[in-house]
């Protein structure tokens, strides 16, 4: 069982599009969606859920004014400034700028701080009309999202085993930071799809960087790749300095925005279509 994982730097590059395109090909793939602070897998692939998890968020702190005695010992303390005094005088935590980490619960000497974590997380097993499908809901503000892609990503390794899939695909979240690395740690092969601009450019390069710090192959798409020729060379120009393969360069159409808005893959749109071509080879080559 291999495991391919779509990412790109900058978002709104087209990873969901594609792996709701390759979920559609795909024949024993089972199929997870790594973006958990904005999941959209689900608005095209539909899912019936199975089974509903809570994922327990980060501690947050409370203070019960009752018992407080106003020593001013958690204020001074919070190395988050995240305490600060109330109208009525009393110490009061802003839960934004609360890192969790429940030293003033410990130093407080009238036990007046509480923590508690966060239930306003869930994460899905779900079937949908491709094969199973694990993914997850952080609330506003929430934390931790990479230890919600490493949960999502065990489950489908175990439900991958259970079926024999051949596959999973990670529909991967924008940027570098935690919930990429998460999404990209053990996987087989690093998807990189990005699109002809600057930010797609600079975004791809950061990507490829951790990638090779990581030991992942990686293959790269240019998507929407004739809307500027000129930033569409240059992309060509780093992954040939790279060496890393370009599976194909996707043309910007209208046809991928009305699949969307019909809660449709490309592929199930028209299945005769270039970029219907252009998916197909695209999936022989990762295979
Ligand atoms: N080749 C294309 N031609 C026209 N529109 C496209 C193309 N590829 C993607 N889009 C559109 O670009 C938008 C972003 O695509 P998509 O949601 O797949 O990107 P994403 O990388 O998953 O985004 P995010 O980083 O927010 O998760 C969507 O509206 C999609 O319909
Ligand atoms: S440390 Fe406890 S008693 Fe002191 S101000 Fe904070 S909440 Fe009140
Ligand atoms: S838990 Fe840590 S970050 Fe949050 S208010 Fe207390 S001391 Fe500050």
């Amino acid at each position: 069982m291999k495991e391919i994982t779509l990412l790109s730097g900058k978002g709104g590059t087209g990873k969901t599009t594609l792996t709701a395109a390759l979920a559609s090909i795909a024949h024993k793939a089972v199929l997870c969606d790594n973006d958990v602070d904005a999941a959209d897998l689900h608005l095209i692939l539909h899912p019936k859920v199975r089974c509903k998890h809570v994922f327990q968020g980060a501690w947050q702190a409370t203070i019960d004014s009752n018992k407080c005695t106003q020593c001013d010992a958690c204020i001074t303390n919070c190395r988050f400034d995240a305490i600060h005094m109330n109208a009525t005088g009393y110490p009061e935590v802003n839960p934004i700028s609360c890192e969790g980490c429940r030293l003033c619960e410990r130093i407080c000497p009238a036990n007046a701080i509480i923590s508690e974590r966060s239930q306003n997380n869930y994460w899905y097993e779900s079937d949908t009309r491709f094969g199973p499908l694990v993914h997850a809901r952080m609330g506003p503000g929430e934390e931790n999202s990479g230890k919600l892609v490493s949960t999502v990503r065990k489950k489908a390794r175990e439900i991958a085993k259970e079926i024999q899939a051949d596959f999973i695909i990670n529909d991967g979240p924008p940027g570098i930071g935690c919930s990429v690395i998460s999404a990209l740690s053990g996987t087989h092969l690093l998807v990189l799809i990005t699109e002809p601009s600057q930010s797609g450019l600079y975004d791809a390069k950061r990507l490829v960087q951790l990638a090779q710090s990581f030991n992942i192959p990686v293959r790269g798409i240019i998507n929407k790749a004739n809307i500027n020729s000129e930033m569409t060379r240059m992309i060509s120009q780093f992954f040939d300095s790279e060496q890393i393969p370009v599976l194909a360069h996707i043309p910007f159409d209208k046809n991928v925005v009305q699949a969307m808005i019909e809660g449709k893959t490309i592929v199930e749109h028209d299945s005769t279509s270039e970029l219907t071509r252009c998916v197909q080879k695209i999936w022989e080559q990762i295979k």
